[in-house]
């Protein structure tokens, strides 16, 4: 019997952000091991059109729940779908349900974040910050409360080298900073921005580490821990392998890739690619709610959860396979063949966005207006090459994180619950993983069918015959137009065009005299 999924059962459990990719797989997997849990409150906006019955609806209908349902057919009526915006004030959460909430909830995971690297520092604030210690206070009022689990990142404090599993502090308080954002106007919080987060690369990063500084002051006398996962990536093994549903992280660079917009990368081949697939997280995270709910520790304790010193791969690596497996398993309609050329040369990469990537995108819009369509090609280049430059940062180096309480835990866990809740990735097959990553992509963000694999081949044999019509017909007007203009070039030419007949007479001479 587990006792992690014991712990779980009968409890009434709040998530929020359990709309977005790690809340969904954190409330599936809940689901799944402890259905007799009582409740799962989730704190919901309404988006894009869809109130939040019909958001729960779609979450609950998806491929990613088919399984919890064998073993949890009520799921509907586990969750408990409470309309809140995580940056008003209270939440916006209605008397009645903030009531329940305070009386009844046993358990905190607190997920929801702005995860945009150039989010405006009053937004990021508001969620990232703001949001925690005011989820903080309402725990301090929950009688039942056992635990709360905060979902920080590995790059919170990613101007250091080597991460201890520590409160790192920040050089202004956090309390100063809400404060500020209180009276001072959009356009200077703006302007005071870049002072503010010094040697963070983003606002992210740097109100990911002002949330954990608050859960350290603000903490009172909460039973609570941090988890810091590195760079969350699609589901190794639960519910299915393969699993992915937003463009973020790697996701969107995959598809770009894999669809042949995205041919050179300015990365740092030997940097380690530091991905942690999304069920090991969360078997880490419920994992961690059980040992803090039941051992007590005295001060909250921050967990890494990160693959780099378990199980390392690099971008070189990384690359290399995700290329491997789109010749088994092509995107459809592709720009262009699927190439990746990671280099961390300032010059070398100017150079690959200027003929790889701008000249194309140029030509193919071009080609467009000339058979009366709206060109769209640039404006979509332009859009991948601004994502990828948001990611260099993260490419082009390594971090150390020291693992002691993630190792620490793993110990701790009966055989079965190391099994259950398994969040070991020296196990995890890198190769396998990457192949079952690029076939999600494909299958659940791009939603194409595996019976187009043929024809998706066939289109990129169009495309290299293509590509080489194309470079020989560049080179031959090259050569041409050196020809005409220099006396050593036509010298070269016409050395070539003799040896070729000289070579081609023997061979007829020699091949006569067989006969
Ligand atoms: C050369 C071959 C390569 C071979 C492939 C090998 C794979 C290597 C992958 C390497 C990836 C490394 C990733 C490192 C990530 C570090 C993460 C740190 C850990 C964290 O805690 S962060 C959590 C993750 N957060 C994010 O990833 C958010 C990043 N996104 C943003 O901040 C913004 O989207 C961005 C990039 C600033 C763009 O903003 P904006 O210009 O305003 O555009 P939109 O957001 O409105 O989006 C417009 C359009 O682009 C699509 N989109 C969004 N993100 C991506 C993406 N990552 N890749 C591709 N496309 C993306 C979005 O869906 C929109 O499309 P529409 O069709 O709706 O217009
Ligand atoms: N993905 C990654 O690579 C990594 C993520 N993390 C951390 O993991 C956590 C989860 O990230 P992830 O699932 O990837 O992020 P997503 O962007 O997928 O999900 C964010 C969640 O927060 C919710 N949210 C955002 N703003 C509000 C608001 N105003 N009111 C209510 N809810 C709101 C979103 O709701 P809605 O659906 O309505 O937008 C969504 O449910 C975050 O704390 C993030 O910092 C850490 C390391 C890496």
């Amino acid at each position: 019997m587990s006792m992690i999924a014991a712990f779980y059962s009968g409890k009434s459990i709040l998530i929020t952000g359990a709309t977005g990719f790690l809340g969904k797989v954190l409330m599936e997997k809940l689901l799944r091991t402890s259905p007799d849990l009582k409740v799962i409150y989730i704190l919901v906006r309404p988006k894009a059109g869809q109130t939040l019955q019909q958001r729960i609806f779609q979450i609950l209908n998806s491929k990613l729940f088919e399984k919890v349902k064998e073993v949890c057919p009520n799921v509907h009526e586990k969750i408990r779908a409470i309309y809140a915006d995580l940056s008003q004030n209270d939440f916006a959460i209605s008397k009645e349900d903030m009531q329940e909430l305070l009386s009844c909830t046993n358990v905190i995971f607190h997920c929801a974040a702005t995860v945009r690297f150039d989010d405006t520092l009053r937004h990021a604030v508001q969620l990232n910050v703001t949001a925690t210690r005011q989820l903080l206070l309402m725990a301090s009022q929950m009688p039942k409360l056992e635990v709360f689990i905060h979902i920080s990142t590995a790059y919170s404090n990613c101007n250091l080298k080597h991460i201890d599993e520590v409160i790192y502090p920040c050089p202004v308080e956090p309390k100063k900073i809400i404060d500020s954002l209180e009276w001072l106007d959009d356009a200077i919080i703006e302007e005071i921005a870049p002072k503010l987060i010094r040697d963070w690369p983003n606002i992210y990063t740097y109100t990911k580490a002002l949330g954990e500084m608050v859960v350290q002051q603000e903490s009172r006398n909460l039973n609570i821990a941090i988890i810091r996962p590195s760079i969350v990536g699609a589901t190794w093994q639960e519910p299915f392998p393969g699993w992915v549903d937003n463009v973020n992280g790697p996701n969107g660079l995959i598809i770009a890739a894999g669809k042949g917009f995205l041919r050179a990368l300015k990365a740092t081949p030997k940097a380690v690619a530091d991905l942690i697939p999304v069920d090991t997280v969360v078997n880490l995270t419920l994992a961690v709610g059980w040992y803090t709910a039941v051992h007590r520790p005295k001060s909250t304790l921050v967990y890494h959860s990160t693959s780099g010193n378990f199980n390392p791969c690099n971008w070189h690596k990384m690359g290399v396979q995700v290329l491997a497996t789109f010749e088994k398993i092509p995107f459809e309609r592709a720009f262009r063949r699927p190439y990746a050329n990671f280099t961390s040369n300032n010059f070398t990469s100017l150079y690959w966005n200027a003929v790889s990537h701008r000249a194309p995108a140029i030509i193919y819009d071009c080609y467009l207006r000339l058979t009366g369509r709206k060109p769209r090609m640039t404006k979509l280049m332009n859009q991948i090459l601004r994502t990828a430059s948001m990611l260099e940062y993260f490419i082009n180096r390594s971090w150390e994180w020291s693992t002691y309480n993630t190792e620490m835990l793993m110990s701790e866990l009966s055989p079965e619950d190391q099994r259950v809740f398994n969040f070991d990735v020296r196990q995890l097959n890198w190769l396998e993983y990457i192949e079952n990553y690029v076939l999600g992509v494909k299958k659940y963000l791009l939603k194409e069918d595996m019976a187009g694999i043929p024809e998706a081949k066939q289109h990129l044999k169009r495309l290299r015959n293509i590509h080489y019509l194309f470079n020989t017909a560049l080179f031959l007007i090259v050569w041409r137009l050196l020809i005409a203009r220099s006396q050593m070039a036509r010298n070269v030419w016409f050395f070539i065009v003799s040896f070729c007949y000289k070579f081609l007479s023997y061979f007829r001479a020699s091949s006569t005299l067989k006969v």
